[in-house]
Formats: C-alpha cells, sequence, structure tokens
C-alpha cells in the first residue's frame, strides 16, 4: 500500500535492517515469475508438518537444499522425495546486493539455499529461530504482495523485548550479527494489500540463508 508518508530505513536491533520498498515493482513481478515456477517442481509447494504432527499454516518450497522442521537436505523427503532445485546465481547475486544496501561495502555472501514461503488469508508463522544453518552469516527477507506484521524480537526468549513492523511489497529485510538468532515471526497478513499489478494474491517471502553445509556424494 502507498503511505501518505514515505517509509524509511529502520534498525529495530543490532544488526536486522528494514530497508522499505527496496526492490522495484519489476524486480517484484519477476520473483513472482520465479516464484510459480518453483513452486510448480520438481519438488511441490508443500505445507510442512511440525515435530508434533500439526502442519504449518505457511506453504514453503526450497532452493539448493530442502528444509524442514528441523533440518537441511537434498531431497526432499516429506514432499515426494523429488531433488530439490538448484539455487540461481543471480538470486545468489541479489543476495549480495541486499547485504550491500543493509551494511554498506562489499560482501562474499554465498547463500545456497532459500525457503519460498506462501501465505494465503489467515496464515502465520510463530515466533523462532532460524537457527539450522551452520553458519552466521545474515539471513535476507524480501516481502512480495499483501503486507503483514512482522514480529522482530531477541535472541534470547520468544518474549519481550520485540518491534512489531510492517513488511509490505518489495521490502527486505536483514538481520545479521548480533541479530541473526533473534526470535522472529509473522503475526498476520492484511489480506487484499496487494498490488493487482503483481498478479499475486496473498504474500510471498523469500529468505536466503547460508547454511554452512556441504553436501555429501549421492
Ligand atoms: O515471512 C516472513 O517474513 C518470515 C519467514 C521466516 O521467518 C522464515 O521462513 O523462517
Ligand atoms: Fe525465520
Amino acid at each position: 500500500m502507498d503511505s501518505l508518508l514515505p517509509r524509511e530505513r529502520s534498525e529495530p536491533a543490532p544488526g536486522a535492517v528494514h530497508l522499505p520498498g527496496w526492490l522495484s515493482l519489476e524486480q517484484q513481478r519477476e520473483l513472482v515469475v520465479a516464484c510459480r515456477g518453483w513452486a510448480a517442481g520438481p519438488v511441490p509447494m508443500r505445507a510442512a508438518s511440525m515435530p508434533n504432527g500439526s502442519m504449518m499454516s505457511v506453504k514453503t518450497v526450497c532452493l539448493g537444499w530442502h528444509w524442514q522442521p528441523y533440518r537441511y537436505t537434498k531431497t526432499a523427503d516429506d514432499a515426494g522425495g523429488g531433488q530439490v532445485a538448484e539455487f540461481p546465481e543471480w538470486l545468489a547475486q541479489l543476495g549480495r546486493d541486499a547485504v550491500t544496501a543493509a551494511y554498506g561495502g562489499t560482501n562474499s555472501y554465498a547463500p545456497d539455499a532459500a525457503l519460498v514461503n506462501f501465505y494465503d488469508d489467515g496464515a502465520a508463522m510463530g515466533m523462532h529461530q532460524d537457527k539450522d544453518e551452520r553458519s552466521p552469516a545474515p539471513v535476507v527477507s524480501l516481502s512480495i504482495g499483501d503486507s503483514c506484521v512482522f514480529r522482530f524480537g531477541n535472541t534470547e526468549t520468544r518474549n519481550k523485548p520485540w518491534t512489531d513492523l510492517a513488511l509490505e511489497s518489495g521490502d527486505l529485510f536483514v538481520f545479521g550479527g548480533p541479530s541473526r538468532f533473534a526470535y522472529h515471526g509473522v503475526l498476520k497478513t492484511q489480506p487484499g494489500t496487494s498490488d493487482p499489478a503483481l498478479g499475486l494474491k496473498g504474500r510471498l517471502n523469500i529468505t536466503l540463508r547460508e547454511t554452512g553445509l556441504t553436501a555429501t556424494r549421492d
């Protein structure tokens, strides 16, 4: 949604940077098309099952490494067993550009896994840490489509202190350094706020990560 006042860059915690409207509309449209392709296979987009048997309300497809609560594998053992799609170099470059936009300077960020999350009306994600990676490299988060209320907390507990912020279409959020393992979650999306020009109903979020894992030979 277009705000009356420009939304400003903010740093809700040390190492956590929100850059509103970082992606152009054209980049967002291209990412929607790419996500449609990834959602179609070779591994289907699916709601992951939690260890307690409940299903996430968010649907996910992965690139580079397949994630399921709480591990990474090269094959989608809980989603048909197929080989996870390749992580494209252009997406790694977008990740490096994002890290530069957040922290300045140059970087050698080399993300090798992406989680493509789709939120339909009513989907949400509870407070959690992204901690299945064996690398301290930042997480890059790109949001497209419906706005959401994103909660960014602290590294100690899933409770306060936290900051609630709106992630809107095109927004970049990077969390690294002292905030890399901070709890965070999506309280709710705001259905119907997606720009019709995107051709997307709902919300997409793409997180890029360095797993720090090495693939074993088949
Ligand atoms: O959808 C978001 O903004 C956050 C997604 C997330 O935290 C995750 O995939 O681990
Ligand atoms: Fe996360």
